[in-house]
Order: structure tokens, then C-alpha cells, then sequence
């Protein structure tokens, strides 16, 4: 179920805006059905794959859907994540604003889900979007824009696996949003497919041509062992990394939270 417009209104932490910058509120072409991707995650720190996520599901739907992309957000999840060994929430906003400037996709990072103090489950956050593009901006050229999920095929396998996503929130993100579901190596997407039947017009699944097998668990290991990640991320990624010193030691403790543990042991 959507959660109450009231509700999210008053989720509206201070100064916030909504980036709308590179979101095309008219269609290049008006005869396909506009479509928003939300990539969300820690992004810590964002790498390249993240990106071509992003890339690939707009080839994937210029070529096998009527959809048109006319936005894409990266919502880096918030501190209250407590998934151990993230740099601060408003470190991650700032490495994704870095690596999306020169993109050429309409990308977009929205603080939106960081700066909340509480942990703001992924249903929740597409309502916000919807809120924001539908409700409050009418959609694309008249029309409603579809909201979907922008995922790799780890975090889909996560949907079936037990107490880390509720029922109801799963029915509402596939049943009433949809799923863009990227490849990715190590990923048992078949299994993970067949136990998502019911939502299986809404999940698009995107093979990869190129597929590879980064991990922001990797690129953390490297820097703590003071190894260069210089390839896998934007240089000014890199540049803001070694500034501000992180990656050195664990940079985030984890309370206790469901979700910080499940991801935890879900960690590529
Ligand atoms: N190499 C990859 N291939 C496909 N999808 C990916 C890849 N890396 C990340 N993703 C997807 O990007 C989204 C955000 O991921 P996240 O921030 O967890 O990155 P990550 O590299 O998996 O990080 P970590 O290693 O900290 O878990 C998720 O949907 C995840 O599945
Ligand atoms: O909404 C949920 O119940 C839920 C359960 C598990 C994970 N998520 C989201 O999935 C993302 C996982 O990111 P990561 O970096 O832990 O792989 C992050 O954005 C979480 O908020 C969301």
C-alpha cells in the first residue's frame, strides 16, 4: 500500500529540494510510456558498474520495451543503514554527486533517503519518487511515469530470502512499481525469478553483454590495504576518497539492525 502523502511531506528533511535537473518533463518521444529508474544502496563508494547499470537498462529499454527513460536517481540509503564499514551518508551523496556529473544518461542523486535519521525501507522510497514526479510535477509530458527499481540481481535474490523484506512491501514495489534486475556474477537469478512468478510482467532482467564483477566490498578492501582503486571509480571519486581520508579503518558502527545484518551477510 502507498504510503500517505501526509507522511512523506513531513519526511522532507530541512533545505531538501528534489533534484529535477536532468528529469525530462516532456518526452523525446511521446508515443512510448516514460519511465524513472531508482537505483538504491550504500554506494560506498559508488563505482563504475553502478553506472553502467544505469546505461544498460536504458539500452534494455530503448530496445525490448515501448518505455522511454526520463529520469534516473541514485538514493543512497541513510546512516541508520548501519551496515558496517560505510563511509557517512552524506560522504556517499557526495561521491555520487561527483561520479554522475558527466553522465550523459538524464542521472541524478537524491539526499533524500540519506538524510533521514531512521531507516527508510526501499517501498517507501519509490513512493517518495512517486510523490515527487507524479503527484506534485504530473508525471512526463501529461503522463504518468512509470517508477521502477533499478537493481542487480544480488538484491533480487535478497527478496525471497527470510526477514529481510516485508511482504506487503515486496507486493507494493513489484506488484504496484516493477524491477529493472541487472545481471550480476555469483547471482542464482533463475531461483531468485522463480519465487517472484507472480510479478513476472513487472521484472525486466537485463543479461549482460559485459558483465563484471565489482564490488564496493572490494574497492573497501583495496583502500584499506592501501591499494590503488584507480579504474573502478571516477577520478573525482577518488580524489574525494583519499581527501577525506576514508576507507582507512571501519567508518560506520552498526547498531543493531535488522537490515544492517541481513545486508551484511548478503555482502558481494
Ligand atoms: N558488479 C555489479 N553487477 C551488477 N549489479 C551491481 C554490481 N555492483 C553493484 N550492483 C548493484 O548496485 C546496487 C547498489 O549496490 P551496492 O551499493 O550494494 O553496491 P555493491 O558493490 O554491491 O556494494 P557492497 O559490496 O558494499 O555490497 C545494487 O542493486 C547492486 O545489486
Ligand atoms: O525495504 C526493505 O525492506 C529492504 C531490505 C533489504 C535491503 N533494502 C535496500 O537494498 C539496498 C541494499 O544495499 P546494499 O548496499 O546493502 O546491498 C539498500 O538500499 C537497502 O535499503 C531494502
Amino acid at each position: 500500500m502507498a504510503t500517505d502523502p501526509g507522511v512523506l511531506d513531513a519526511m522532507t528533511p530541512p533545505g531538501y529540494t528534489f533534484p529535477t535537473i536532468r528529469l525530462r518533463q516532456q518526452q523525446n518521444d511521446p508515443s512510448r510510456d516514460p519511465l524513472v529508474l531508482v537505483a538504491c544502496g550504500s554506494f560506498s563508494p559508488i563505482h563504475y558498474v553502478h553506472l553502467q547499470m544505469f546505461a544498460m537498462a536504458a539500452d534494455y529499454a530503448r530496445n525490448e520495451t515501448n518505455y522511454e527513460v526520463v529520469g534516473a536517481y541514485l538514493s543512497p540509503v541513510s546512516d541508520a543503514y548501519g551496515k558496517r564499514g560505510l563511509a557517512r551518508a552524506h560522504h556517499r551523496v557526495e561521491m555520487c554527486e561527483l561520479a554522475v556529473k558527466h553522465a550523459r544518461q538524464p542521472l541524478m542523486v537524491d539526499p533524500w533517503e540519506a538524510q533521514q535519521a531512521s531507516y527508510v525501507p526501499t517501498a517507501k522510497v519509490l513512493d517518495h519518487f512517486d510523490r515527487e514526479i507524479n503527484q506534485l510535477r504530473g508525471g512526463s509530458s501529461g503522463k504518468k511515469v512509470r517508477i521502477a527499481l533499478l537493481a542487480g540481481a544480488d538484491l533480487v535474490e535478497t527478496f525471497s530470502q527470510p526477514n529481510v523484506w516485508a511482504l506487503h512491501d515486496l507486493q507494493h514495489i513489484l506488484g504496484d512499481y516493477g524491477a529493472f534486475v541487472v545481471e550480476r556474477a555469483n547471482s542464482n537469478i533463475e531461483q531468485a525469478l522463480s519465487s517472484l512468478r507472480e510479478w513476472r510482467d513487472n521484472i525486466h532482467y537485463i543479461p549482460a553483454i559485459i558483465s563484471n564483477p565489482m564490488s564496493s566490498t572490494m574497492l573497501r578492501l583495496l583502500l584499506k590495504g592501501n591499494m590503488s582503486i584507480e579504474y573502478h571509480v571516477p577520478r573525482e571519486v577518488m580524489d574525494y576518497i583519499e581527501a577525506n581520508g576514508l576507507y582507512k579503518d571501519e567508518m560506520v558502527a552498526a547498531p543493531d539492525n535488522k537490515k544492517a545484518k541481513s545486508a551484511e551477510g548478503s555482502s558481494s
